[in-house]
């Protein structure tokens, strides 16, 4: 892959779920080696479009292309295309008998062979993942038996233990309390400064504009994308919420702010 390709693209996607075009014809390049976070209202196509782009719909529900590091998607080796592309998916179920270590150690199975005992860099993956997100403590216990965060710091090391160029994420910031979100940005921005590519869908808007670049979603399409740090993305950003949020600086950090000076839409 030379530099100027992108880690991930989409020509021509259309997306249709049941009888709904949630995503009717979207182009799209992502950078390698930065940070996106994906934004928009409740119903946008954001988690559609991350399963798109991770190949995880259905292909009868997919139409156009989706290039990962320039290459179709689709052609890729399943065991190659896991080592490449690592996925957090929003609120996870299932696992819960597995011990903590075990499920982190899902991560590893793109580098396993079939049956193989875990490998010492694979044992090594693990803890240092399990240690990013500070689950290490918990290694033995049932994922089961975790709180909703915990649980989810846990499925965050299993995508960080893959180890993979690319990480996408759905809502990783879900159940997570402020230091540990804190700590998330912290662990995003470590990735994004040793090579890794990140694209994660957030609610959160202020730990969005912490990303390098926003994409910005609404009706399946995008309406803008640029530097977090771009007076023209703010716009987009408070445009695309009807302007009930507006973007501040704090400490130079963009934070994005509720306003109570407009008149509300009925729930
Ligand atoms: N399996 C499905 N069948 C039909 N429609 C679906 C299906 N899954 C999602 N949709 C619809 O597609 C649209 C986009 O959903 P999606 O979950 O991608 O939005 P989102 O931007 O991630 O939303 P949110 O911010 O609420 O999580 C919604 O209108 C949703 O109702």
């Amino acid at each position: 892959m030379n530099a100027a390709t992108p880690m991930l693209a989409a020509r021509g996607l259309r997306v249709r779920l049941g009888l709904r075009e949630v995503i009717p014809c979207l182009d799209l390049a992502l950078p390698a080696g930065r940070w996106t976070s994906v934004v928009g209202p409740n119903g946008a196509g954001k988690s559609t479009l991350l399963r798109a782009l991770a190949g995880l719909l259905p292909a009868r529900a997919v139409q156009g292309q989706v290039l990962l590091q320039g290459r179709p998607l689709a052609g890729w080796p399943a065991r190659d295309r896991a080592r490449a592309l690592a996925w957090l998916g929003q609120m996870e179920t299932g696992g819960d008998e597995l011990s903590v270590f075990d499920v982190a150690m899902l991560g590893r199975m793109p580098h396993q062979r079939w049956l193989a005992a875990p490998s010492a860099a694979d044992h090594a993956a693990v803890e240092q993942a399990l240690r990013s997100t500070q689950a290490w403590e918990w290694r033995e216990r049932p994922l089961g038996e975790l709180s909703g965060g915990e649980r989810q710091r846990v499925l965050l090391a299993r995508a960080l233990a893959v180890q993979a160029p690319l990480l996408l994420m759905d809502e990783p910031l879900a159940n997570l309390d402020p230091p540990h979100q804190a700590d998330w940005l912290q662990a995003m921005r470590a990735l994004v400064v040793q090579g890794t590519t990140v694209v994660s869908v957030l609610h959160e808007l202020s730990a969005a504009l912490q990303a390098d670049d926003l994409l910005i979603v609404a009706d399946g399409r995008v309406r803008h994308q640029g530097p977090c740090a771009d007076a023209a993305t703010h716009r987009a950003l408070e445009a695309v919420f009807d302007h009930r949020i507006q973007v501040r600086s704090l400490d130079g950090q963009w934070l994005a702010v509720p306003r109570l000076d407009v008149a509300a839409a009925p729930l």
